[in-house]
């Protein structure tokens, strides 16, 4: 048996109308039935464009809201099912790591205080000696110093913040940590480093975790398991790498050829599937399967009346799609949807998030550099051998020559104007001073 498992989750938010009857009009299905399972000492991956549900599926773990339908099953518990004031020990089991280290940190209590304050809640602890021993150990493997107890979250810098949140998380001892896009509120050089440390973690103190993140790149780094979720529901699920190497849901077909990638060779060759249209409202999600308004292969026939399952293709690979093995062998021609070569304008869009993302990146500034210093280096052979020869030249070599002397006079004339205007200073001065006396 799996750690964490859901069965069937739903979450639906009612929609209410009315200020006397306050009567329930619809419902927002913002998760509408997601099966997945955690293994212990691993990471399941979950990642989804915005608003798709990724972060209510997240709190219906942790129970912070509630769960319409289906079952959270750790360890072999039902928390679905388990009263207020046990479900309160449990979370001490299940705790979440947040995207914005600042919002979810009090900013009138120290670090100490943060960190104490649950273990104070769950017993953990004889006395407050005992606590600040065992929050210096964690505050050292996150990677900060023990004088960081008496500071504010104020005096700490964004990824800082994000090492307290972690410690935060790790001084309860639980068995799960959820991240809710634990790097997208950083910068790119400091998302590695927490990426990295929540790696080591793992490592080192056996976690296990479910990361959420709207970007691909994170979730790859991290994830053990991908799961790939659209308006609600999952459509795609694989080891990571498997899902990398050959994403089989048109969906996440179209999210993978969107992120561009650094070797211009394989960019140049890269296929880009634009999805037609926006991500329909959750509280009107499209008959039979979710994707087909958007879906390039759509057909007429069962995508817009029956509601595919998530099944297995093969090799732990899962997906909802009724036309899976004929989108992979090539035989189902394309509807809709518009297939475009990828230009390297993408690259510059969307900035590099993992480690060898960076590098890659910091060596085409590098030869990008190195470019321009040959260019510049061009041009002022060109503008010598322009003075030099100034009749033998070509009309680049003119221009050159021309374009010198034409910032040899505009220099001229800016520091006539300066001076000009120290002038009229002085003497507005010289007034003033007369006016004063
Ligand atoms: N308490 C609520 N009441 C009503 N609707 C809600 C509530 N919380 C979330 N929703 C709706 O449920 C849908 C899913 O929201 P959710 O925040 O889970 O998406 P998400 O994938 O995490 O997006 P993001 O990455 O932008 O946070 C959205 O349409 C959102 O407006």
């Amino acid at each position: 048996m799996s750690l964490l498992e859901l069965d069937g989750v739903k979450v639906h938010f009612p929609i209410k109308k009315g200020v006397l009857f306050n009567r329930t009009v619809g419902h927002v299905y913002a998760v509408d039935g997601i099966s997945l399972k955690v293994e212990a000492g691993e990471t399941y991956g979950l990642v989804g464009e915005s608003g798709c549900g990724k972060t209510t599926l997240g709190r219906s773990v942790l129970r912070l809201v509630d769960i319409t339908e289906g079952s959270v099953v750790l360890d072999g518990t039902d928390l679905a099912k388990l009263p207020s004031e046990e479900m309160r020990r449990f979370r001490r089991r299940l705790q979440m790591v947040f995207q914005d280290p600042l919002g979810s940190l009090n900013p009138r209590q120290n670090i100490e205080s943060i960190l104490s304050e649950g273990m104070v809640a769950h017993g953990i602890g004889k006395d407050q000696e005992e606590r600040r021993e065992k929050i210096k150990s964690i505050l050292d493997k996150v990677g900060l110093p023990s004088n960081a107890l008496a500071r504010y979250p104020h005096e700490f810098s964004g990824g800082q913040r994000q090492r307290i949140g972690i410690a935060r998380a790790l001084v309860l001892e639980p068995d799960v940590i959820i991240c809710d896009e634990p790097v997208s509120a950083l910068d790119v050089s400091v998302q590695a480093q927490v990426i990295n440390l929540l790696e080591e973690l793992q490592e080192e103190l056996g976690l296990t975790y479910l990361v959420i993140a709207h970007d691909l790149a994170v979730v790859r780094h991290i994830s053990d398991t991908i799961g790939v979720m659209y308006l609600g529901s999952l459509v795609e699920e694989a080891p990571s790498d498997a899902l990398y190497a050959e994403p089989k849901h048109p969906y996440t077909k179209a999210l993978m050829s969107a992120v561009p990638v650094p070797d211009p060779e394989v960019e140049d060759r890269r296929e880009r599937i634009l999805l037609i249209g926006d991500l329909p409202s959750p509280a009107n999600p499209p008959s039979g399967c979710r994707f087909h308004t958007r879906c390039p292969w759509a057909q007429a026939e069962r995508c817009g009346t029956e509601r595919p399952e998530l099944r297995d293709v093969g090799g732990g690979h899962r997906v909802a799609c009724h036309y899976t093995e004929e989108i992979a062998a090539g035989t189902l021609k394309r509807t809709t949807g518009e297939v475009v070569p990828a230009t390297r304008e993408g690259v510059e869009d969307v900035p590099p998030t993992l480690p060898e993302q960076a590098e890659k990146a910091e060596a085409a500034v590098g030869k990008t550099e190195q470019a321009a210093k040959a260019v510049r280096a061009d041009e002022v052979r060109a503008t010598d051998e322009a003075e030099k020869s100034p009749d033998a030249g070509t009309t680049e070599k003119a221009t050159a020559g021309a374009g010198k002397a034409d910032t040899e006079k505009a220099d001229h004339v800016e520091k006539a104007d300066v001076e000009k205007a120290d002038k009229a200073e002085k003497a507005d001065k010289a007034e003033k001073a007369d006016e004063a006396v």
